[in-house]
């Protein structure tokens, strides 16, 4: 079976070894820390590894179908380094990334003919977020942040990126308080960016001003929603403000980065899943996928 492997710098999350000990990460696993590591000695004890979670590629034979090999992998970024200055692109997924075949995964049957592929599995989402819950956790210099969450795509990233940092923190020395805080913006119809970015509820965000602020955000794509938010944002007088993106889309018109800790950098696709919608459908579907044509045509306005 063909292999391919993972950078060690970009899809290592935190391991009980050190890093000359291994040369890549074949198969990132889930359930992480959170589930392993629960319980009071703090130990880290390892879950089996399941290949439906895994970066590689290869042919995998099930129910008599042979599913063809991915043409394409996870790309890695360089090492991310905890400063500012540098872009920090994330686990970069190529252009021709073709996802998973749906047969390889388990998600809401009704989907069928809505989704093209799994882009992201579930698992390989999860371990990541526990890295950039490391990043975090290391980077903050306040022992106390407030996490602003942008609703509703960023609900369930935020919930787990802040599991996570708790995890963390009882297992460490270093614990970071997190206060949450929501803010519900919304400017897209289909598939479409539009005009019009609502705040929904209140925009009085006073509670930021002198603290340090954590902007928890599913996905920055146009760049429209992330300027806008940091602009009202600043207004408050926060003593800092960064940014967390799940997902940071590669569109050309993205001068500047807006986001300090992202979690994948992807194409220019319309995404769907963990908390993403498409006209308020998808949220419920735990990977990240690729809308199929048929799926837009569905559920358009
Ligand atoms: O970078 P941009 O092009 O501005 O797009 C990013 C925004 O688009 C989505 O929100 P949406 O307006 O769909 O609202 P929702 O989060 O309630 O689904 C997403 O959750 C981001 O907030
Ligand atoms: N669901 C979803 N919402 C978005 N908002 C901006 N880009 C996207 C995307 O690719 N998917």
């Amino acid at each position: 079976m063909l292999m391919s492997r993972c950078s060690r710098q970009a899809c290592l999350a935190s391991l009980p070894i050190s890093l000359n000990d291994i040369s890549m990460i074949l198969l990132p696993m889930w359930p992480g820390l959170v589930r392993t590591s629960l319980g009071n000695s703090g130990k880290q004890r390892f879950s089996p590894l399941r290949p439906t979670n895994s970066c590689w590629k290869g042919n995998i034979k099930s129910d008599d179908k042979t599913f063809t090999p991915a043409t394409t992998d996870f790309t890695m970024s360089l090492p991310l380094q905890m400063d500012d200055t540098k872009v920090k692109r994330g686990i970069v997924i190529k252009d021709d990334w073709p996802g998973y075949n749906l047969d390889l995964f388990t998600y809401p049957e009704h989907y069928h003919e809505d989704i093209e592929n799994i882009y992201i599995p579930h698992g390989v989402i999860m371990d990541r977020i526990e890295r950039l819950a490391r990043y975090i956790t290391e980077d903050f210099e306040d022992s106390k942040i407030m996490v602003l969450c942008v609703l509703k795509g960023g609900y369930k990233f935020c919930a787990d990126l802040v599991e996570f940092i708790k995890v963390l923190g009882r297992n460490s020395n270093r614990y970071l308080e997190t206060r949450v805080e929501f803010i519900r913006l919304k400017s897209y119809l289909n598939d479409q960016s539009t005009e019009d970015l609502h705040i929904i509820g209140s925009s009085d965000l006073s509670f930021l001003r002198g603290k340090s602020v954590l902007i928890v955000e599913a996905i920055v794509d146009t760049g429209k929603t992330m300027k806008a938010l940091l602009k009202h944002v600043e207004t408050f007088e926060p003593k800092m403000v960064k940014v967390a993106g799940l997902l940071v889309k590669r569109v050309s018109n993205m001068a500047e980065s807006l986001t300090n800790y992202v979690g994948f950098e992807i194409p220019n696709q319309f995404v769907v899943g963990y908390a993403l919608d498409y006209n308020e459908y998808f949220r419920d579907l735990n990977h990240i996928c690729v809308i199929s044509k048929k799926g837009k045509m569905k559920y358009k306005i």
